[in-house]
């Protein structure tokens, strides 16, 4: 089996200021130097990624976006292309987030489109799938997390996934200071695992699936011990440098 290097991210959502993503970062870079064995990226408002950009000047911790339209040029009022995240150095690019699936009616074969616009353009899809509380009491996360997978491939094809990443979410979890337990968790990354390695072993064996729904400084190193987590996507937590930093160090202890 391939060795994943463990990946945690913060999503900033719609949070902070200028003075706050300078600040915020330059708490990371204190809290985080010396620390190996991770990968850790954030993803804060696109409004502030210069600032962001200019701040992480000499700091391992690379730059990320919330989101990314499918266009890259042309009169397209308000998008945001590919092309402009990298222009900011912008390299893990979250997609497919349930509030943008729920406020904003992405579907899944939109998601995909935009899994394509980022692989053309050299950048790491961040897709996230999870289920709905009500889909999970009907016992359907399964099918759920299927079907926003299967999309991607049905359009790219499953070495899409190769270098990229996948975010498990369980709506209920997000925000609510719910986390799924490890091992509920587990067993869905194993399923989403196994859904791909139906297609490709290699594929599977590499691609990177994070666990994101109310990961905090707290229940991350249980979360991590599990063989199928390979890192977090993190919302609330990301947001104070300390309880950030807790999460990474413990993603890079538990995969050592
Ligand atoms: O949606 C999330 C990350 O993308 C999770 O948010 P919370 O960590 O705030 O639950």
């Amino acid at each position: 089996m391939a060795s994943r290097k463990p990946l945690v991210m913060g999503n900033w959502k719609l949070n902070g200021s200028k003075a706050f993503t300078k600040e915020l970062i330059e708490g990371l870079k204190t809290e985080l130097a010396g620390v190996e064995g991770c990968d850790v990226a954030i993803a804060p408002p696109v409004m502030y990624l210069a600032e962001a950009e200019a701040a992480l000047v000499g700091s391992k911790i690379a730059l990320g976006s919330q989101n990314v339209d499918v266009n890259v040029k042309g009169a397209f009022t308000g998008d945001i292309s590919t092309e402009m995240l990298k222009d900011f150095g912008a390299k893990y690019i979250i997609i497919g987030h349930s509030e943008r699936r729920t406020y904003h009616k992405e579907s899944d074969e939109f998601i995909a489109k935009k899994f394509g616009a980022l692989k053309e353009a050299g950048l790491v899809p961040v897709l996230c799938i999870g289920e709905t509380e009500a889909e999970n009491e009907a016992g359907k996360t399964e099918e759920v997390v299927s079907r926003q997978i299967d999309a991607v491939i049905n359009a790219l094809g499953v070495e899409a996934f190769n270098g990229a990443v996948i975010a498990y979410e369980p709506i209920w979890a997000i925000g609510t200071g719910k986390s799924a337990t490890p091992a509920q968790a587990q067993a869905v990354h194993a399923f989403i695992r196994a859904h791909i390695a139906a297609k490709s072993q290699a594929v599977a064996d590499q691609v990177i699936i994070q666990y994101g729904g109310s990961v905090n400084d707290s229940n991350a190193a249980e979360l991590f011990t599990q063989p199928d987590i390979d890192g977090a996507l993190v919302g609330g937590a990301s947001l104070k440098a300390p309880a950030f930093a807790v999460i990474v160090k413990a993603a890079a202890a538990a995969k050592a």
